[in-house]
């Protein structure tokens, strides 16, 4: 069988780790990159044997850098069978005719609007939402580790309502444009958060309330949870309900910050030293007048990474059963 040929429009944090992960893939195959400039990360997926393509206007300057620009943005996405759309937020929305006139499918990211796509993805909590559709977003990396979390609490014991406070890291390690370096910043002021609405995007039924703040870090975002459910259970029931997730991983063995779960990524080998998974502190699991308490740590550069595979396989219909899909992208990426 062929492989579906993907396109990455947009080579920065999220699009050269999703360019990796296709890669890693049986099924899928990545046919070009698009880079907007020709600086080191163009130069990286050059070497690394991608096609690299760039604005129409650009390609000659990528040619005289050095880089061998394979065509234009419409020539890579008339090559392609899904753009994955890997562009600053806003910037996306602006490239949804160009897909619609090539005819490809397009998966988005968080940083836009749930209604450019229609259908907002995570792949434990609506795969088959996805199957065969020409547009898809996948949400945003916290609300990705809030999905994670409250799908399998909710098919298990009913989630009746949740609050979350987010600590969310300012920017990534490569981001030398944004702060703050030193305060800590409500963010939005205006509640709740998009992250609670995003929530619902996905699993519609679930009540949850979310703010959010922005710390001088950026090595993870941190969620602080605390869920009423319908019916009872115990702290045992909750870590071994976690313990069975497939992206969920339970932190222990000493580690008490973001710093070191970093730290453990790159001690396990991972590529960029990168924590696809949930981290929920397993000592922080606590049942407390009958609600759910519990903190979480999500690496932002990386969790929703997996969910893109996914997305790509549930809309070419490689695969209709999302547990398997989950499966065959944690076997291949290491997960
Ligand atoms: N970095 C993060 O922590 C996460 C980001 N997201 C979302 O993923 C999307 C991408 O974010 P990042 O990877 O962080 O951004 P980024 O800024 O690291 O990368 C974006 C890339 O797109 C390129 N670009 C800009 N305009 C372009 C255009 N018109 N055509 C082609 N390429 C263009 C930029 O040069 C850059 O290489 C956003 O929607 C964001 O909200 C989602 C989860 C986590
Ligand atoms: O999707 C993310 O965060 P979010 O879930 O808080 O919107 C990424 O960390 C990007 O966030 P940014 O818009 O602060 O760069």
């Amino acid at each position: 069988m062929s492989k579906v040929k993907v396109a990455i429009n947009g080579y920065g944090t999220i699009g050269k780790r999703v360019a990796d992960a296709v890669t890693m893939q049986d099924d899928m195959e990545i046919i070009g990159i698009a880079k907007t400039r020709p600086n080191y990360e163009a130069f990286v997926a050059h070497d690394k044997g991608y096609n690299v393509y760039t604005l129409a206007d650009r390609v000659d300057d990528m040619k005289s850098a050095g880089i061998p620009a394979a065509g234009s943005i419409d020539d890579m996405i008339a090559e392609a069978d899904v753009v994955v759309d890997c562009t600053p937020g806003g910037i996306g929305e602006k490239n949804k005719a160009l897909y619609e006139k090539a005819g490809v499918k397009a998966i988005w990211q968080g940083g836009e609007k749930h209604e450019l796509a229609g259908c907002s993805f995570n792949a434990e909590a609506n795969y088959e939402e996805a199957l065969g559709r020409d547009f898809v977003r996948v949400v945003s990396c916290n609300t990705t580790g809030l999905c994670r979390v409250i799908y399998p609490l909710d098919q298990e014991y009913g989630v009746k309502k949740v609050r979350v406070t987010l600590m969310r890291r300012s920017a990534d390690p490569n981001d030398v444009k944004n702060g703050p370096i030193n305060a800590i910043v409500p963010n939005p002021i205006k509640l709740p958060s998009h992250h609670g609405p995003d929530v619902k995007s996905v699993i519609p039924h679930i009540n949850i309330a979310s703010t959010a703040v922005k710390l001088p870090t950026t090595l993870m975002h941190l969620h602080t949870l605390n869920i009423e459910m319908e019916k009872d259970c115990s702290t045992e029931d909750v870590k071994a309900l976690f313990a069975k997730q497939p992206r969920i991983r339970m932190i222990g063995q000493g580690i008490g910050s973001t710093a070191e779960i970093m730290e453990l990524g790159k001690d396990m080998g991972r590529p960029r030293g990168d924590m696809w998974e949930n981290c929920v502190w397993e000592d922080s699991v606590t049942m407390y007048e009958g609600e759910l308490y519990f903190f979480q740590a999500i690496h932002q550069e990386s969790d929703v990474i997996p969910e893109n595979v996914d997305a790509i396989r549930a809309m070419t219909e490689l695969e209709k059963d999302g547990a398997k899909s989950i499966a065959k992208t944690n076997k291949a990426m290491g997960l």
